[in-house]
């Protein structure tokens, strides 16, 4: 006979952070323990790719341990804009065409959607993008991570990284989304409510219960990195699952009792519209506080608002409508599939009908690197998720951040505007 084991011998309740970072590492590990980790997936962006190809080749002297594993992205400047940027692109396909890594070519569409759409993210693996918006993997319950380009770099040399595992916050939902409110107003409500440092280095672990679609789940976790965090988890559940097309193995949920830093409950029912006015992404409005703003450029796209939902929301509102000619309404589709399957349907036919310019699929002028930046003084209603001093071009330009509905009622009034005020919704 033994003596039944004091309580402490049994391993305490874990976070979906936590779960993850212990299967995919030799231990089981806790938030603030560092944890070596398996690597499933590295990404890389074109506006990165030189930096990685220079710590690859010349400082760590070596080649990808896992060609596989290994995606590069031409999308941020896409076509190239210039003699450099497409220097760095030609090297970024010689290198691809040396190593065997994947390169998906101009025009494919922007790294996050790309990966989700090319089944290169999965429930459990851990995905190290060298862009702050890797958070997005964390939709279909991917450790999804930004890394600059010296750690993507031994990642991709190793086929492991180490992190320290994050504190977690846990964000739950009550209600139901009323009509005309969508998964962008719940994630700026959410970044409102943690604050754009009030998460920092932590995951937010959301418990959807069986809520939100795969795009709208991609919108929540793309937010998460606009409050500071490391990653953002969405707790798989519901017909979600179903719509992952991929097992979700039983270790990525939580455990009852894991130990959380802060919990934040939204109230779906009761939100309404919303938008982040310049220039932090956590000064966030109800739309009708800021309606009638005079608005220079629309831009409906981006790896937050750029699918094919995205794209059917906008026409709801723009079919048999005008945009204001005062007004220019930019839409990217964010990847070759969405801009092949709007097309297919009849969405880009209606949204060009109503005035839209369209361009190639892509990051476009999120970042202000081209095809649409702005002037001083000009306005932009932007579907995007940041909206700093000078991120979409000169740094007396300022930009609002809403979802597509209401950038395409903006787009027709000219100014901001919900589709009711323009008989819509
Ligand atoms: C270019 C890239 C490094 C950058 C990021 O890390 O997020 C960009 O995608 C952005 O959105 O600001
Ligand atoms: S669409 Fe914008 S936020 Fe997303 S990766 Fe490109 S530049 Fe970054």
């Amino acid at each position: 006979m033994t003596d039944p084991l004091p309580t402490s011998h049994f391993p305490s309740p874990q976070t979906m952070a936590e779960k993850i970072l212990s299967q995919r590492g030799d231990k089981r590990v806790y938030a603030g323990e560092l944890a070596v980790v398996e690597v499933d997936q590295v990404m890389v962006v074109d506006s990165i790719v030189q930096s990685f190809i220079e710590r690859m080749s010349r400082d760590l002297a070596a080649v990808p341990k896992f060609p596989e594993r290994v995606s590069i992205v031409i999308d941020h400047v896409a076509p190239a804009s210039t003699v450099s940027v497409a220097q760095a692109q030609k090297e970024a396909r010689e290198y691809a065409a040396a190593t065997g890594v994947r390169l998906f070519d101009v025009g494919r569409g922007i790294c996050h959607q790309v990966l989700m759409e090319e089944g290169l993210a999965r429930p459990g693996w851990i995905v190290l993008g060298s862009d702050s918006h890797s958070t997005t993997y964390g939709a279909v319950a991917a450790f999804g991570t930004g890394m600059g380009a010296t750690d993507i770099a031994l990642a991709a040399a190793s086929g492991k990284t180490w992190l320290r595992v994050p504190e977690s916050v846990k964000v739950t939902f009550s209600g139901e989304l009323g009509s005309g409110v969508s998964a962008k107003d719940v994630a700026l409500e959410m970044i409102r409510a943690l604050g754009a440092d009030g998460a920092t280095y932590m995951s937010i672990e959301m418990h959807a219960q069986g809520r939100f679609t795969r795009g709208q789940r991609m919108t929540l976790a793309n937010l998460c990195v606009e409050a500071g965090a490391k990653v953002g988890l969405v707790v798989p559940g519901g017909e979600i699952l179903t719509d992952y097309g991929y097992d979700v193995p039983e270790w990525v949920y939580p455990d009852e009792g894991a130990n959380y830093m802060q919990q934040i409950e939204i109230d779906l029912t009761a939100l309404r519209p919303r938008m982040s006015a310049p220039s932090e992404v956590d000064n966030v409005h109800d739309v009708s506080e800021l309606r009638g703003i005079k608005v220079d450029q629309v831009f409906i796209g981006t790896c937050t608002n750029g699918r094919l939902d995205d794209l059917h929301e906008a026409a709801a509102v723009l079919r048999g409508q005008k945009v204001d000619p005062s007004t220019r309404l930019l839409v990217i589709p964010a990847s070759s599939q969405v801009m092949e399957a709007a097309m297919a349907d009849g969405t880009l036919l209606t949204l060009i009908q109503a005035g839209a310019v369209l361009g190639t699929p892509g990051c476009g002028p999120c970042m202000g690197r081209h095809q649409g930046v702005l002037a001083p003084g000009e306005v932009c209603v932007s579907t995007s998720n940041r909206n700093f001093i000078g991120r979409m071009g000169d740094k007396d330009a300022k930009v609002y951040l809403a979802s597509p509905a209401v950038a395409a009622a903006t787009a027709i009034a000219g100014r901001v505007a919900l589709p009711e005020d323009v008989g819509r919704g």
